[in-house]
């Protein structure tokens, strides 16, 4: 059996590391880590990691139909024991240079956007939209990369056409507006509002490929049904009770001293596992206990 060891790293995330398997596979290996206010919290989540690899190996069964995607195997023997579960054997991909968002709701930078211009990503917007307001359709709101703690640039269509070419760039667009709205559908028939979503795309032999975890948490906004109302920041299905405790008094962090946060309360993590594990169940349809690792 392999250990992560024998498998060196090739890029990393916040929460996530990327490793060389062989020259045509990788080992994507997400962590028990959170990130909260642009912070990696020093508390892990436990199983958080499992739950979230879960999830994309739900999505990419469940959209294989629309969209090709890198996932190879969850549960083979060059998975070492120690990450057996969060992690997944992934084609090695030619990575396309854009963070391909996709948007049903108003929120976040595009809410930033939106107020300063009427847009986001030079697509304009009807007014009198506020934060959370849903959008009369889906749109394509894409990004560029930005090193490891800032955030992405959103950008206009024709600038990532410059890049990676009009035809990928018109592909990537259309797949991630339809996988998007195929998602966002099965999510909302389980009570969970999939506000927008990050995909990433790769060229394998040609064909544009579905890469990266896709759909999770992390990559998307969950927002729970019942307490949508627009006009405010929505209460983020996870991340809701870890935010609430550290603004509140009993955390003694000040948010505005970009110090970083203290350690999280062990019943504060554990009703986070909680929620992952809710919004896994909600929409899969499985059992978390049934997962691996
Ligand atoms: C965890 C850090 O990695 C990233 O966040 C983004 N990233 C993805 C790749 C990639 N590169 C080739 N093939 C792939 N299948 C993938 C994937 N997924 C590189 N960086």
């Amino acid at each position: 059996m392999a250990t992560l060891e024998d498998y060196p790293k090739i890029a990393a995330g916040k929460v996530r590391e990327l490793h060389a398997i062989d020259d045509d596979h990788l080992l994507l290996v997400a962590s028990d880590r959170i990130s909260a206010y642009d912070f990696v919290l020093d508390s892990p989540i436990p199983d958080k990691g499992r739950i979230l690899t879960a999830m994309s190996v739900f999505w990419f069964e469940l959209l294989g139909d629309l969209v090709p995607n890198h996932l190879v195997a969850w549960d083979d023997p060059r998975i070492p024991a120690e990450v057996r579960g969060r992690a997944l054997v992934v084609r090695r991909l030619d990575m396309l240079a854009v963070e391909a968002v996709a948007r049903g709701y108003l929120a976040g930078s595009g809410t930033l956007d939106y107020n300063r211009t009427g847009a986001v990503c030079g697509i304009t917007l009807p007014p009198g939209l506020v934060e959370g307001s849903k959008l009369p359709e889906s749109i394509y709101t894409p990004a560029t990369k930005a090193p490891l703690g800032e955030h992405d640039e959103n950008v206009t269509f024709d600038e990532i056409a410059e890049v990676i070419g009009t035809e990928h760039a018109t592909t990537v667009r259309e797949l991630t507006l339809a996988v998007y709205r195929r998602a966002a559908e099965h999510a909302a028939e389980r009570g969970i509002i999939l506000a927008d979503t990050k995909f990433e795309f790769g060229l394998l032999d040609g064909r544009i490929v579905l890469g990266d975890e896709v759909l999770t948490p992390d990559s998307s906004r969950y927002w729970p049904l019942e307490s949508y109302e627009p006009g405010r920041a929505q209460h983020s299905f996870d991340k809701q009770f870890v935010r609430d405790w550290l603004t509140s008094p009993a955390s003694g962090w000040d948010r505005a001293s970009n110090t970083a946060p203290p350690p999280l309360p062990d019943e504060v993590a554990q009703a986070t596992r909680g929620r992952y594990v809710q919004a896994y169940e909600q929409v899969t349809g499985r059992k978390f206990a049934d997962w691996i690792g």
